[in-house]
């Protein structure tokens, strides 16, 4: 963003509402540290900024105040970039945009997810007296997939593109993967022992037609279980190499999937199965129906995730990845929607006020701190283990490497696929129990993506052009997903309500810079008027005098209040907004 745009730029939402005193508009977090150094020869002393963005030792970034600054004086406003609502909320008449409680009125906009293709946009509906915070939970989850606003203001600053994609993924994710257990599907991989066997509808049937550029995942799982083999070996790595381990690995996950994917996109598929007794080669025609396809991945997930003893997945999709999935998938679609505004230069009001996905990306990363802690954390609970426990172990171990002595021998009967998954059962067992939950979700939303741009190619053409214009595709890949998930539990804050009840989390970018402080000289504090826009909106405002140099800090909160919470920010500091 051009800073001179930042500073010029009208906030839509300071003109609409203004509140006293408004604050000069913050820049873009990626430019505060230079925009601030501009600033102090332009400006008098007390129209300056009073915070930028420097580095401090042992606490990394940190705002500090480039001037004196008063008491009760408005530093900066800050949207919130992504939302994630907790599940109990989703129907009960908070908005989704600003977090107010619309019980009482009556223009409730309902997005059922299972939209017709051509709709242009979302269907309106009478607000209704279900939905009241007095349900949460006791009825249980209702089939239609909702998001709800307080009217088309809201709605419309949400966007309701991305209101209707994040209604579609959800419900693909839980029509999906609820039922896993009665499909009867059975994987390509099953069929298919050549490791490298190519699919699509032309391809000739012999394994040297690959023509796959990237690594193919077989090396991948070698390059990582070459790095480091052992849950201890990989604790030793230093930064930049499990930095690279963990590229590695989900780079070799990524391989599995986009194998099953390639396969589905290709309705008619030749491939090749060599059989381990009599090397015979076969060849079969799939079509894959939507339902087929939906059935996969579950499939897919048994095959890739299980193996791990101390694995305590979900066989199903649980309410945090939900939470997790909405909150990545409102990111990506909010990137998209400010992409193509970007494009056709029309930013609209607001935009200093808002974050972008830049600013997203700025924020700190947590991977390898909260890998590192998880996998101590699962040493330290094996060793923990009672003797009879380890000796049963011990005895499952022996029986495992001779049964691989076994397989040693029996190599050349032994496709390479399965070598491959072996492989990757070794490496996912040496990886903490919360890496493979991260990799179910990811897992989960990539599928629900992908059926998703199946459904889209297929109905596109009877699309209205501007449905079409509006209409977004989401994709995914593991380094988007980290960059994501990683930052998203560093930094977001629990969103209260004023009975202290945790709504949701919500990333605000312009605020992450704020280090901790038992004793904050900042206090955050949510705009809260109801139906306002604002209330998306966090200020930040000095407690008392604060000298120019001096470090500027808010309160995390109690730091015990976030864990449990949610699975995906365990032992991780939460930001809690009251
Ligand atoms: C919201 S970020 C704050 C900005 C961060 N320092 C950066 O460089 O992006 C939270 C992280 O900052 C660090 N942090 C926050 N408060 C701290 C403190 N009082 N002492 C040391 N590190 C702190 C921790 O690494 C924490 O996970």
């Amino acid at each position: 963003m051009d800073p001179a745009e930042t500073t010029t730029t009208p906030s839509l939402l300071l003109l609409l509402a203004p509140i006293a005193p408004t604050p000069p508009p913050p820049p873009t977090l990626a430019l505060v540290g230079q925009q601030q150094e501009d600033k102090k020869h332009q400006a008098t002393e007390e129209d300056a900024f009073p915070i930028k963005v420097t580095m401090l030792p042992n606490k990394g970034r940190s705002y500090v105040a480039t001037r004196t600054i008063q008491p009760q004086e408005l530093i900066f406003v800050a949207e919130a970039f992504g939302t994630t609502m907790c599940d109990p909320w989703l129907d009960c008449g908070i908005c989704h945009y600003c977090w107010a409680e619309i019980l009482n009125h009556k223009s409730q906009i309902r997005l059922p997810s299972a939209l017709p293709a051509s709709a242009t946009g979302t269907r309106t509906g009478t607000g209704t007296e279900r939905g009241s915070k007095g349900q949460k939970g006791g009825k249980g989850r209702k089939k239609e997939t909702v998001m709800v606003f307080c009217d088309e203001t809201c709605l419309e600053m949400y966007g309701p593109e991305a209101a209707e994609m994040i209604c579609r993924v959800e419900e693909k994710i839980r029509r999906t993967w609820s039922d896993s257990g009665s499909r009867a599907w059975k994987l390509k991989m099953e069929h298919c022992k050549e490791s490298k066997a190519t699919v699509g509808p032309d391809t000739p049937s012999t394994s040297s037609a690959t023509t796959t550029t990237a690594p193919h995942y077989s090396e991948l799982i070698e390059q990582a279980m070459a790095t480091a083999d052992t849950k201890e070996r990989i604790l030793e790595l230093s930064d930049t190499d499990l930095g690279l381990f963990l590229d590695t690995t989900w780079s070799a996950f990524d391989g599995l999937i986009s194998e099953q994917e390639s396969w589905i996109t290709h309705p008619t598929t030749t491939t090749t199965a060599t059989t381990k007794n009599d090397h015979q080669h076969n060849t079969q025609q799939h079509s894959r129906t939507q339902a087929q396809c939906g059935a996969l991945f579950p499939k897919l997930a048994k095959l890739l995730l299980e193996g791990n003893n101390q694995a305590t997945i979900a066989p199903k999709t649980s309410d945090d990845d939900c939470e997790t999935i909405r909150l990545v998938s409102e990111i990506l679609c909010r990137r998209q929607i400010d992409m193509r505004a970007a494009t056709s230069g029309m930013m609209g009001d607001g935009a200093e006020v808002r974050a972008m996905f830049e600013d997203y990306c700025a924020m700190q990363s947590n991977e390898l701190i909260l890998f590192r802690q998880q996998l101590q954390e699962d040493i330290h609970n094996q060793e923990e283990q009672s003797d009879d426990d380890k000796q049963e172990q011990e005895q499952e171990q022996e029986q495992e490497e001779q049964g691989t002595q076994h397989q040693d021998h029996k190599h050349s009967l032994e496709s390479k696929h399965d070598t491959n998954m072996r492989q990757w059962r070794t490496l996912i067992s040496i990886l903490p129990n919360h890496l493979l939950s991260c990799f179910y979700a990811y897992l989960r939303l990539r599928d629900a993506y992908f059926l998703l741009s199946c459904e889209n190619v297929a109905t596109s053409p009877s699309d209205t052009p501007s449905h079409q214009e509006r209409q977004i595709t989401l994709s995914i890949d593991n380094t988007f997903f980290r960059t994501i998930l990683y930052r998203e539990v560093a930094n977001s804050f629990g969103i209260r309500d004023s009975s202290e009840e945790l709504l949701g989390f919500a990333v605000f970018p312009r605020a992450s810079f704020f280090n901790h402080s038992c004793r904050p000289n900042i206090q955050k504090k949510r705009r809260q008027s109801s139906r306002d826009v604002k209330a998306r909106q966090m200020e930040y405002w000095s407690t008392g005098v604060i000298k120019e140099g001096e470090e500027c800090c808010i309160s995390y909160g109690d730091i015990s209040t976030g864990v449990g919470e949610r699975r995906a920010r365990s032992a991780l500091v939460i930001l809690v907004i009251y």
